[in-house]
């Protein structure tokens, strides 16, 4: 389906690049001597620009650690991870904290809402703390795409799990970052709000040109991404483009059973 052009505002150093982050030969160690730990072993993987990517593999893979080293949320031992053509590694510690606010949005599946602001307080908080104003006009179509028009003077404890994460979710939208990375995010909801705040993941990318990296256990989460990448003992093993559930439960099922058999 033809995405539509939005106007995005203040990075047109990104503007022509096709690719929204990327590892080259990432590798994070945590650890010492016997207690060290591999959780990334030389990972080498883009995220395009205006996909929806979905991160899977089992409890342990690396799966969070490479999400938290591209988000500069975590430092890297030895490689490279880009946002756009920033290298992280190159950036101290206050200008990583200017990236993320300005260039990273954040999903994770506590929904981390302050409880005594509204809901479109928390919206626009990330701007305010920025020092941006909001653009009104963007603010009411992402409010309006994640179906909370007429939820935005309630406070977090006056909405469901459902409408909660909705919030998240335009928290993240409306400062249009470079890339949002979204840890779980329909973990703790129930399959029917999961599938609605999927389906405005899936339409922000789509109809909005957002750029979604999303760590799930899944596969019908998974099937609403452009993309999935399967990681295994820090590796990328594989990956499967247009994944369906189905598709993904069944790549998943083949890599249990190499596992039972090597
Ligand atoms: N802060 C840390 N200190 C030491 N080891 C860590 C740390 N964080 C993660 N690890 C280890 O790195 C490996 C990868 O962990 P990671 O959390 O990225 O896996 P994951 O695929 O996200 O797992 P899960 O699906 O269970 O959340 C694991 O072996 C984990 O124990």
């Amino acid at each position: 389906m033809p995405h539509t052009a939005v106007p995005r505002p203040a990075f047109p150093a990104h503007a022509t690049t096709a690719v929204a982050a990327r590892a080259t030969s990432l590798s994070k160690v945590y650890g010492q001597g016997e207690t060290q730990v591999v959780a990334l072993d030389s990972v080498d993987v883009e995220f395009e620009r205006a996909r929806f990517t979905a991160i899977m593999g089992p409890s342990g893979s690396g799966k969070s650690t490479l999400m938290h080293c591209m988000a500069g949320l975590d430092s890297i031992s030895t490689g490279s991870a880009r946002i756009g053509d920033v290298e992280l590694a190159a950036l101290n510690d206050k200008q990583l904290t200017r990236l993320r606010r300005d260039k990273i949005g954040f999903i994770f599946q506590a929904f981390n809402l302050l409880p005594t602001l509204t809901a479109l307080e928390n919206i626009t908080l990330p701007m305010d703390i920025a020092g941006r104003r909001p653009d009104r006009e963007w603010v009411s179509r992402v409010v309006e795409t994640v179906g909370l028009s007429g939820r935005l003077g309630h406070r977090p404890s006056q909405l469901s799990g459902g409408q909660q994460q909705r919030v998240a979710v335009a928290r993240a939208l409306a400062a249009q970052p470079e890339i949002i990375f979204a840890d779980e995010p329909t973990g703790n909801l129930d399959s029917r709000s999961g599938a609605e705040v999927l389906g405005f993941l899936r339409e922000s990318v789509q109809a909005m040109g957002q750029t979604v990296v999303m760590v799930t256990h899944d596969p019908v989460a998974a099937g609403y991404a452009d993309r999935v990448i399967f990681l295994a003992d820090g590796h990328i093993v594989d990956e499967l483009r247009g994944p369906t559930a189905d598709t993904v439960l069944d790549r998943m099922r083949m890599f249990d059973a190499k596992g039972r058999t090597s």
